[in-house]
């Protein structure tokens, strides 16, 4: 995508003003060790919200609070203004079908072709049995992604720039309202990770979905942010907008930022 398209898609804001996650004072310890101390967390819906913090921080144990699977400590945490920590297992499972993950590996099935890969998540999640329909959202999706022509390739034949854009589109073909980033361009050369950012930008617009985006990728953090938070020590220290944050006076903060002023 060109430079120009980019800055247009930035301006057209998706941004509503109903928060779909919603985190106050989350505290998560392992043993002795406090990971999380204070986490206060808001996601609007439409909103793409970069985490930015150095490794072990403490980014993937907020995510795995926000979908259920570790229990906080002490504080809330809601989503779609439910009470996590609170839901039974089949609830649990329901809140999971709305959100959608995109792993570092972006984890398909080896075995299966990439159309096989899409119908997968849209006969388990959306229970979809009807092949027309199936194929119809499959096609839709991979036009979606500018793979048309990967319908039929097994994923050990496609780069890993492809494997990860057929893994996004296996993620988002369900249309999930929520999706959970961890550090989607993470081992990808930089053109490719520039056009996964790019895509990650254009499905926000184009299905309104809204993203937590974990990375350490600042071109990324750059092209796809509405909003940054930088985490440290278990707490955000500073929120704001690429620029403003770029723009920092705290050395912690502006540490990210070095190469991108
Ligand atoms: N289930 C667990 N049991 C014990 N310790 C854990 C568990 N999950 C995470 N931790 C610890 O919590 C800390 C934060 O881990 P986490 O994976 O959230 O970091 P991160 O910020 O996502 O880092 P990275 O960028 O390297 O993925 C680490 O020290 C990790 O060892």
């Amino acid at each position: 995508m060109e430079e120009e398209k980019v800055s247009q898609l930035n301006q057209e804001s998706t941004i509503q003003d109903e928060v779909v996650v919603d985190i106050k004072g989350l505290k998560k310890a392992f043993g002795s060790k406090e990971v999380l101390k204070n986490i206060n967390l808001t996601l609007k819906k439409g909103e793409n919200l970069i985490v930015l913090g150095r490794s072990g921080q403490g980014k993937s144990v907020t995510i795995q609070c926000i979908v259920g699977l570790l229990t906080p400590d002490e504080g809330t945490v809601k989503v779609f203004g439910e009470d996590v920590p609170q839901l039974n297992n089949q609830q649990l499972k329901e809140l999971r079908t709305r959100i959608g993950f995109l792993f570092q590996s972006g984890a398909l099935y080896d075995s299966m072709t990439v159309k096989e890969n899409l119908e997968f998540a849209l006969t388990r999640v959306l229970k979809i049995k009807d092949q027309s329909e199936l194929d119809q959202r499959v096609q839709e999706m991979l036009e979606g992604i500018g793979l048309p022509e990967a319908v039929d390739k097994m994923p050990s034949d496609l780069s890993g720039g492809m494997r990860k854009r057929v893994g996004l589109a296996r993620t988002l073909i369900v249309k999930p309202e929520i999706m959970l980033y961890d550090e989607p361009t993470t081992g990808l050369d930089p053109i490719t990770s520039r056009e996964i950012s790019e895509l990650i930008l254009e499905m926000q617009k184009k299905y309104k979905t809204s993203s937590i985006i974990i990375t350490h990728d600042m071109e990324c953090a750059r092209i796809t942010a509405d909003r940054v938070v930088v985490m440290k020590d278990g707490e955000y220290i500073a929120e704001g907008t690429f620029e403003e944050l770029q723009h920092s006076e705290d050395e912690f903060v502006k540490s990210f930022f070095l190469d991108t002023i």
